[in-house]
Order: C-alpha cells, then structure tokens, then sequence
C-alpha cells in the first residue's frame, strides 16, 4: 500500500518512505552537528545574513569601516559577518573593545593566518604573522627594549635632550627648509611625498644610523608607493578570505607582491652591510643591538628561547615599515586640517609665539605647555580615524564577550573608526573640534576624553611605537607651524575624503608655504 502519492514520482513504497525518513534525518543531524556548539548560558552571534561563498562580502563595500559601523547599529558590540565562508567578528564600542582587549587580552592576542600576510615581511613579521604567543611574546619584548634604548639614548649634541628629540629636529628644520625652496621653485607641493622621507628618516636613523637624501630614488619610490600595501593589508581584503581571488590576475595585488619585495630587499641590504662591519664594542644602532643579542645568545648555554636570528633581525624590517607610514599619515592629514581650518592654524601659531616664541626650537618638553595644539593633534587622531580598524586579531581560545561565544581561531577586527565616532561618546562626532579635548578653562587637556581616542590599539597587540609616533606627531608640527604658513592653491579647496586601508590616506595633492615673520631667510644648514 503506497503511504503517499506524488504525482510526479508516482506511488513511494513504506521502505521507500523510511530511506527517505533516515536520510532526512541524518542529513538534519549532520547540519547541527556542524553548527557551532554553544556552551550553556552563551549564545550564537549575531549578524547579517550571508551570501553562499562571498559571504558578506558586497555588503562590506569600498568603505568597511563604515558599513561595520552601520551594522553595529543593529547587531550591537559583537556580531559575526562572513567574508567567503569565513566567520569575522567585529569588535565595536569602547567598553567592549576594553574587556576584549584588555580584560580578556590573552584570548584575542593573535593573528589570523591571512593568504597577503605571508607576503609582509617574508612571512615573519612580528606585527602580522601567527607567531606561537611565546616566540611573539620574546620578539615584541626585544622590539620594545631596542626602541627604548634608541630613542632615549643621548643625542650627538647637548642642546638635545635624546636621540629621538634630535632626530626629529632635524629632520624637522630640513622639512621647513625643503618645503620653502619648492614652493619657491615650483609654486607648491605634494605634502605627503616630502614628509614621508623626513619621517623614514627618523626611524632610519635608529635602525640603520643613516639618513637618505629627499632625492635618494630608491627610497623615495619605496615610501611613496604604499597606498597598495594599505589597500591589501587592510581588513576585509576578500583575497584574503576567498581563496579563488587569489588565482584572478589583480594590479592591486601585485603592486603588493612588488612592494613587499623590494622592501625586504632594501632591509636585508642593509643588514648585511652591519652584518660585515658589526663590532660588539661599538653597537651603533638598532641592527646592531639585535645582532648582539643573537650573539650573546649563542654563547648562553642556558638559553631556551627557541627563535631564528633571522626573525631577530627581521625585526627593523617591521619597525622601520610600522615606523614611517603611520607617522607620515598622521603628519600629512595634520596638514590638511591646518589648511582646511585657516583660523585654527593661526590659533596654534599664536599659541607657539606666546610659550615658544622665535628664538628656539620647540622641544619634546613643550609638549605639556602647548595644550591646543595637543587638542589639535588628538581630534586629528579620532576626526580622521587614519588606521580605523587594528591589524586584525585572532582568538587563541574558545571565549565570550558580552555573552556571546567566539571559537578559537575566529577572526576578530577591531572598528577604532566606530569607537572615534561613537555618538553616544562623543558630540557632534563628524564635526572637527579641538577645543572638545581642552579643560574647561582652555588651559590643559581633558585627560578623559582624550583616552577615549582609539588609534593605537589596546592591551597585549597595543602599538609599541606610541611614544615615538606621538614624538614625532608633535614635534614635526610645532616646528612647521612655528616657521610656516600652509596654505590650499587659489580658488582650491583640500578634499578630505579618506581612501581606505590599513592607513587611511587623503588624496594626492598640491599646497603652498609662506614663511611666518622671523623665519624669511633661508637656513644656511643642509642636511643632504
Ligand atoms: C601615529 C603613529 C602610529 C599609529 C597610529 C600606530 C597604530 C598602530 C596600531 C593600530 C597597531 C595595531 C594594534 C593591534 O593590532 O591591536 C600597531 C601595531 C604596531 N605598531 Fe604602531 N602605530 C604608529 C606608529 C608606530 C611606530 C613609530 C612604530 C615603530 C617604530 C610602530 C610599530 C608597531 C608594531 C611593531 C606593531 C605590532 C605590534 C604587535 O603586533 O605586537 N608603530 N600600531
């Protein structure tokens, strides 16, 4: 007797029946075998639908940190995306982002093993790769210690305070100088393009103890190419999470590949060069203290650290490319907000008068006396959001936040552009105001307010190149602002319009400088 009659398959038997019951069954219990097993009292992320195979990946756009924002709006602090078919949590507001990656630090410490990563530093780079917590942990410690020892280290003369303040000083009066005999050849200039040599000048210096020339090629096409780098290192690449991309031929991508390449060429160039003339009596910069410590480490019988020399040295090659292209970001769109605000670059070039004045150098010590144009820098930091999400994280274990389950190895990304731009943190969020940063009585900075800027990570993976960057920040600007005038071409307004990436950059574009009473004449010192 048929059970039940489909016209279109004609009359199905009772064993006909079962098979299909069993198969229906074990077809069901294998869709929830391979659905997350949420542990008691948790619960399932949520999030938007996804799109087999592309996930998630057109809601994302040309602006994710954008969309990641809108839908925070309705899926809250912690929800999942999938980009392809891999799951991506997104971290936003404040608090959660502090319990995440302070609180709960060791669980979202690590990195995820991204196909571009692999191209970053030949696979071993101390800030991208999926280093175990203990060889990271061992590299980021020598990272720092080389740092510190660098930039406090005395300067050649002693009207500096530190290396670092020297450096940056120099470098600083060279820009001034640089800018001016351009503008007076040329007409104007591309900001971006001269501040990033003076910048990886800095941190040449403390890695490499050399300075490159404003016309050195090779390092002027290698600073000046990044924008690619950005675009491919930046969260949500889809080549990143969807395997067949990697197989299509992309510009973008092998302007990458190029970039990556020549860039650890340069590195290991130079740390040959120390390699041949490396004396332990005379350790001259941060090379060469890392090849010390490989050294010294061979000589200690008791040493159990188990890393390479060649992902010791390795090190400056994450440190000079974390070390220029945040910092020259961060100068270039100080720039354009001085130009974008005339009547708040004069504000701060009044303030320099008044606690400076014309006959010195600013210096690192002023930084506490010069509370507007600290509340400059810092609104420069949230308004722009450069860097809007971390390097991407990775859960090292099984975790909750705000009662959600994340699995080991999920993908987390980190919106700081959400955190800067937080309506419920902050007023008017699109609006650049400085002043939100000062005291009451305009006198010192809003301690408070000011930590809630997010823009060099938190906790374990916190950027530890905070100091010099802020160094460098202030520094470069109050010199700049002390001796010029930046201001748009005629009839031309700056388009703040970021393109995203790792760093966020605005587009090319062409200024002027008009020296600021006192400063007319040109210096009769030249570094190149
Ligand atoms: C304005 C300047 C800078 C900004 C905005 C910035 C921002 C950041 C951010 C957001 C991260 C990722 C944090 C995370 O993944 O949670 C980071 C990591 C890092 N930064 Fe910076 N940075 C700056 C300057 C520098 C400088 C000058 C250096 C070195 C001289 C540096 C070296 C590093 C390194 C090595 C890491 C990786 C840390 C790790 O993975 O453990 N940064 N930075």
């Amino acid at each position: 007797m048929p059970l039940a009659v489909i016209p279109l398959f004609g009359p199905i038997s009772i064993s006909e029946s079962l098979v299909a019951m069993v198969a229906i069954c074990t077809v069901y219990l294998l869709v929830q075998l391979s659905r997350e097993r949420i542990p008691a009292g948790l619960k399932l992320l949520p999030g938007p639908q996804s799109i087999p195979i592309i996930g998630n990946v057109m809601e994302l756009g040309l602006n994710p940190h954008l969309s990641l924002t809108t839908m925070s709006k309705r899926f809250g602090n912690v929800f999942k995306i999938h980009i392809g078919t891999r799951p991506v949590v997104v971290l936003s507001g404040g608090e959660t982002v502090r319990q995440a990656l302070i609180k709960q630090g060791d669980d979202f410490a690590g990195r995820p093993d991204l196909f571009s990563f692999q191209y970053i530093n030949n696979g071993k780079s101390l800030a991208f790769s999926t280093d175990q917590a203990g060889v990271w942990r061992h590299r980021r410690k020598l990272a720092q210690n080389a740092l510190r020892s660098f930039s406090t280290l005395e300067g050649q003369t002693p009207e500096y305070s530190c290396a670092l303040e020297e450096h940056i000083s120099k470098e600083g009066l060279y820009l001034v100088e640089r800018l001016r005999k351009v503008t007076k050849a040329e007409g104007c200039f591309d900001p971006f393009r001269h501040i990033v040599v003076s910048v990886a000048n800095v941190i040449c210096g403390m890695c490499f103890g050399r300075r490159y020339s404003h016309d050195h090629e090779e390092l002027v096409s290698l600073v000046n190419l990044s924008d690619e780098f950005g675009q491919v290192a930046g969260n949500g690449n889809p080549a990143d999470f969807i395997p067949f991309l990697r197989f299509l031929p992309s510009k973008t991508m092998e302007t990458f590949v190029d970039i990556n390449r020549r860039f650890n060429k340069f590195v290991q160039r130079i740390v040959r060069e120390h390699y041949e003339t490396y004396d332990k009596n005379n350790i001259r910069d941060i090379t060469d203290s890392l090849i010390d410590h490989c050294e010294d480490r061979k000589l200690d019988e008791n040493s159990n650290v188990q890393v390479s020399d060649e992902k010791i040295v390795g090190i400056v090659n994450d440190l000079f490319g974390a070390g220029f292209d945040t910092v020259s970001t961060a100068l270039s769109w100080s720039v354009m907000y001085l130009v974008a605000y005339p009547e708040i670059q004069e504000k701060l070039h009044q303030e320099l008068m008044e606690k400076v004045g014309n006959d010195r150098k600013p210096c690192l010590t002023d930084k506490n006396n010069l509370p507007l144009l600290e509340s400059f820098i810092t609104e420069m930091f949230r308004h722009s959001s450069f860097m809007p999400f971390t390097i991407p994280h990775c859960t090292t274990k099984d975790t909750s936040l705000n009662g959600y389950f994340i699995p080991k190895n999920t993908c987390v990304f980190i919106n700081q552009w959400q955190i800067n731009h937080d309506p419920d943190q902050w007023k008017e969020p699109s609006m650049f105001n400085p002043d939100r940063f000062l005291s009451e009585d305009g006198v010192e900075i809003n301690k408070t307010e000011a930590e809630k800027v997010m823009v060099f990570g938190l906790g374990k993976r916190r950027c530890i190149g905070e100091y010099i960057g802020r160094s460098e920040v202030f520094l470069f600007l109050a010199i700049l602002i002390q001796r010029l005038k930046f201001s748009s071409l005629p009839g031309e307004m700056p388009d703040m319009t970021p393109n995203y990436g790792l760093t966020m950059k605005h587009s090319r574009c062409m200024l002027t400088v008009a020296p600021r009473p006192g400063f007319e004449e040109f210096s009769s010192e030249s570094l190149d």
